[in-house]
């Protein structure tokens, strides 16, 4: 499709949504032309291809009815790293050189430099625990300073309140480079308060705080008991404001349980919107490992992610935490992940879950041994490389899991007698055959955990 149709298809959508999904969903993305009919989109995640076609297939059709297409389909594809590295929103946009012996002008305040670059608004997954906190973050990125002042997120550690606070810092850096943003936790701010009134600088502390256009604060529950931040919070507070600046602060409490902190603050705290972040549900944690681990380029099987995210139930910080200790460990033990792989790289941490053997398992450890795709083995092929690891899979599939020959064989598109005849191919050549024997016991040894080598 030419970039011209793109650009009125982009016109249609923008009118329709905010700015801030706009610019989240839209702006990223990348025509990648029409084919088989239907208009591809390149995105840079699965999450972003679930998030579009759930939200925004059907604006995405209407947009091209409206310019004259009679059947509009619309796919996503999500794009490999190479082109996806073309869109990360930290590369600066296009634009004439600087004309020379001039500075470019306006310098633009480096408002991402306190900012984490991964906590976008793109990158945090929504679910029922969070969709109200994430509602209010996308408002207040909208209108800063006029829909909820302060927003106040609370919720237990690791939960997503500071990626919510940077997402809405990212998004305001971003439409307006000449904003000033300040994030600092609690303690930071204390710390400098401290240094400040030391130094006799308190003068410059505060035309700091008191001059910014967005101001996130973390852990605001620290204040509880420091009597002379609250104070001086309380001054900042009321300086941004009056001049209609944008507050957001985060706590592990709501205001009215924080002890000990003066009731003009705490007033003030309530002045805007009190919003609560929970622990996510199961579906959430495994889009979230999901989003990780593409995040970081890691090919990881839907089933380790499901068994991680049953693993670790409250905190989103744990929960990246295993996925990266699984990876450390089938790298360093180089064994391809499995869901025993990841219950043995779990089990020093947590409770060790009772991990049954799978055919699936049994088959990707077996693929992967041999150097071959599963369906590949799977497949009707004839030829000794192939039928090989299809005997070696069906031998390990009846030692190590409970499955019957006749599910075994359903499982490989072929009869129970067909299996029959591999396991006593392969227990036939077991001893004789020193590569199918070493194969085997390997293969055997990875699908039991690791027990016997490679332990921790
Ligand atoms: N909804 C989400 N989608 C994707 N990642 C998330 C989500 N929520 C949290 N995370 C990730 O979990 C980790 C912890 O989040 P964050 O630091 O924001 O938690 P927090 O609530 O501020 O914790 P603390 O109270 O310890 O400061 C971060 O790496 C963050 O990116």
């Amino acid at each position: 499709m030419s970039q011209e149709i793109w650009a009125d298809v982009l016109g249609y959508v923008r009118k329709n949504i905010s700015e801030v999904e706009y610019h989240t969903w839209f702006a990223p993305l990348k025509n990648l032309g029409v084919q088989d009919g239907s208009l591809v989109l390149g995105v840079r995640n699965s999450f972003a291809q679930e998030w579009l076609r759930k939200q925004y297939q059907g604006l995405l059709e209407d947009a091209l009815r409206s310019l004259g297409a009679q059947h509009p389909q619309v796919s996503f594809q999500v794009l490999p790293a190479a082109q996806d590295a073309l869109l990360l929103p930290s590369d600066p946009p296009p634009g004439p050189p600087p004309a020379p012996g001039r500075p470019a002008s306006p310098i633009p305040v480096d408002n991402r430099k306190t900012l984490n670059p991964k906590y976008t608004f793109e990158n945090f997954v929504v679910g029922p625990n969070n969709n109200l906190a994430h509602a209010a973050a996308l408002a207040v990125a909208e209108s800063p300073g006029k829909a909820y002042n302060p927003l106040f997120v609370y919720g237990d550690v690791g939960l997503g309140k500071t990626h919510l606070m940077h997402a809405v810092g990212h998004y305001i850096a971003e439409r307006f480079p000449d904003k000033r943003i300040e994030y600092v936790s609690t303690e930071t701010f204390t710390n400098e308060l401290i240094n400040a009134i030391r130094e006799d600088k308190t003068t410059q502390f505060r035309n700091r705080y008191r001059s910014v256009d967005l101001l996130l604060v973390d852990d605001i529950q620290f204040l509880a008991g420091k009597e002379r931040t609250q104070e001086e919070f309380f001054h900042t507070f009321n300086a941004l404001y009056e001049n209609h600046k944008q507050i957001i602060l985060s706590s592990d409490r709501p205001p009215k349980d924080i002890q000990t902190l003066e009731g003009r603050l705490r007033s003030r705290f309530e002045w805007g919107l009190i919003t609560d972040i929970q622990s996510p549900e199961y579906e959430t944690r495994v889009a979230i490992l999901k989003m990780n681990a593409e995040h970081n380029r890691i090919d990881i099987p839907q089933e380790v992610l499901e068994l991680i995210a049953r693993q670790v139930t409250t905190n989103i910080r744990e929960l990246e935490g295993a996925l990266m200790r699984v990876v450390a460990f089938s790298s360093l033990n180089n064994v391809p992940f499995s869901r025993a792989v990841a219950a043995k790289a779990l089990s020093n941490v947590f409770a060790p879950q009772e991990v049954k053997v799978e055919m699936m398992d049994v088959l990707r450890q077996v693929a992967s041994h041999f150097n071959m795709p599963p369906d590949v083995i799977r497949g009707s092929g004839r030829v000794r490389e192939v039928v090989i690891p299809r005997q070696v899979a069906q031998y390990l599939i009846r030692d190590l899991t409970d499955h019957s020959l006749p599910e075994i064989g359903q499982f490989f598109g072929r009869d129970h007698s067909t299996v029959m005849h591999a396991i006593s191919k392969v227990t036939e050549q077991l001893g004789k055959d020193t590569e199918l024997t070493a194969a085997v016991e390997t293969l055997r040894r990875k699908m039991k955990g690791l027990d016997e080598d490679a332990d921790g």
